[in-house]
């Protein structure tokens, strides 16, 4: 196994190149998993999900070549209750058809690991990953192969008898680890190429420390949207209630409670975890607006502006695209659009919280210099 003593460790002025170069790695990986998830959001919606039988890392790598082969994946799908109770008589067409959408993303996770582990080894051997972070890149890259054995078993509960979907809580569990990953990602490709905060110009202390808390909250309300989204897309929520702002003409839908003991509507309830759907999102709007009302009052400036502004910009067009694909009755491409946004408003919330890091400690070393390029990857 390679080891950093293969080469010289990097010299001091060099650091800071190095760091440019671990980071802009990571954010591309952090974009491919963004595109993860929107194919992952395309095969769900899209009922191609269940398509694929096997869980075969390498070989799966190719699609079936011949006649025979896809009429033995098709055999091997016919035998699934989807089959019976949704597709049934669809034939090899319609089979081939929900096929490739499983196909590329199984191919692009992949291609993840690929892009991941593939630079990772060429850094480490290069001796150019500073030491502390090497823990951290190894976990995650376990991480993200767990992920793809998540998925499996995300897969394979939809193959139980009269299942024509995948478990809603192994759904939200394959999301949540996505997005942890994602987060992972992004949060160390930021603290290695902005090492030390950015200024913030003019904000009195206490200011800014207000506006953290703000961006901590929505932060936060984000994350529990998010879990409950996934609910909402795993028990098919999304194709009940279809107004807003009212459910049935109520704002708190009758069956809220219907079914006992109580905990169980928060996970099980369709109108339930719509309504919780509703009103997390909506309290996460109130903390985004409370985040740009302070940003703007305080005459927040420079880069730390614009990070901090397009937290509540991403929760804005979220809501909507939220409410659009309620009232649509979730069209494939806009439930899509609406899973991506997700990603989206959590990576501003990140770049949010990374630019307003120097309004809990005093400010380090000045962003790029020397100091700054040996600080530790926080
Ligand atoms: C901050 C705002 C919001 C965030 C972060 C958010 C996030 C999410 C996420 C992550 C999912 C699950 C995707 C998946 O696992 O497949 C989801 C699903 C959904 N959300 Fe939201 N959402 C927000 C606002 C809203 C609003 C305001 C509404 C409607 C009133 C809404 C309606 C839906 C519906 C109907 C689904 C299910 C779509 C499907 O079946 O694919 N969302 N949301």
């Amino acid at each position: 196994m390679p080891t950093a003593s293969i080469t010289p460790p990097a010299p001091e002025r060099d650091r800071a190149r190095d760091r440019l170069a671990l980071s802009r790695w990571l954010l591309a990986v952090a974009g491919m998993i963004w595109v993860m998830v929107a194919l992952g959001g395309a095969t769900r919606l899209t009922g191609s999900g269940l398509s694929i039988m096997e869980w075969a890392p390498l070989s799966g790598a190719l699609p079936p070549l011949s006649h025979a082969e896809w009429q033995r994946l098709y055999d091997l799908y016919r035998t699934i209750p989807q089959y019976a109770l949704v597709n049934q008589g669809f034939g090899l067409e319609g089979f081939q058809r929900i096929f490739w959408l499983e196909w590329v993303h199984r191919l692009w996770g992949r291609l993840l690991g690929l892009a991941f582990l593939l630079p990772f080894l060429w850094f480490w051997v290069r001796g150019r990953i500073p030491r502390p972070l090497l823990p951290r890149l190894l976990l995650l890259f376990v991480l993200g192969g767990l992920q793809g054995a998540v998925g499996w078993f995300m897969v394979a509960s939809g193959f139980e008898a009269d299942r024509t979907a995948v478990s809603p809580y192994r759904l939200v569990v394959h999301l949540s680890l996505a997005l942890l990953l994602f987060a992972a990602i992004l949060w160390t490709a930021l603290s290695l190429r902005h090492p030390a905060p950015p200024p913030l110009d003019g904000m009195p202390p206490g200011r800014a420390r207000a506006l953290r808390r703000w961006v901590h909250a929505g932060a936060g309300l984000a994350v529990l949207t998010m879990l409950a989204g996934g609910l909402v897309a795993g028990l098919k929520a999304g194709l009940d209630y279809n107004t807003f702002p009212l459910m049935d003409g109520r704002l708190v839908p009758e069956g809220y409670a219907a079914l006992s003991p109580f905990w169980r509507n928060l996970v099980a309830n369709i109108a339930a975890v719509q309504f919780n759907h509703r009103l997390l999102a909506t309290l996460t709007g109130i903390a985004a607006a409370g985040t740009a009302w302070t940003a703007l009052a305080a005459g927040l400036a420079g880069p730390a502006r614009r990070a901090v502004l397009a937290f509540p910009a991403a929760v804005a067009l979220q809501y909507a695209l939220g409410v659009a694909t309620l009232l649509l009755v979730v069209p494939a491409w806009l439930g899509t659009l609406h899973q991506a946004v997700a990603v989206l408003v959590l990576g501003t919330a990140l770049a949010a919280l990374h630019a307003l890091r120097g309004a809990r400690a005093p400010r380090l070393a000045p962003s790029g210099g020397p100091e700054a390029a040996a600080a530790p990857v926080r």
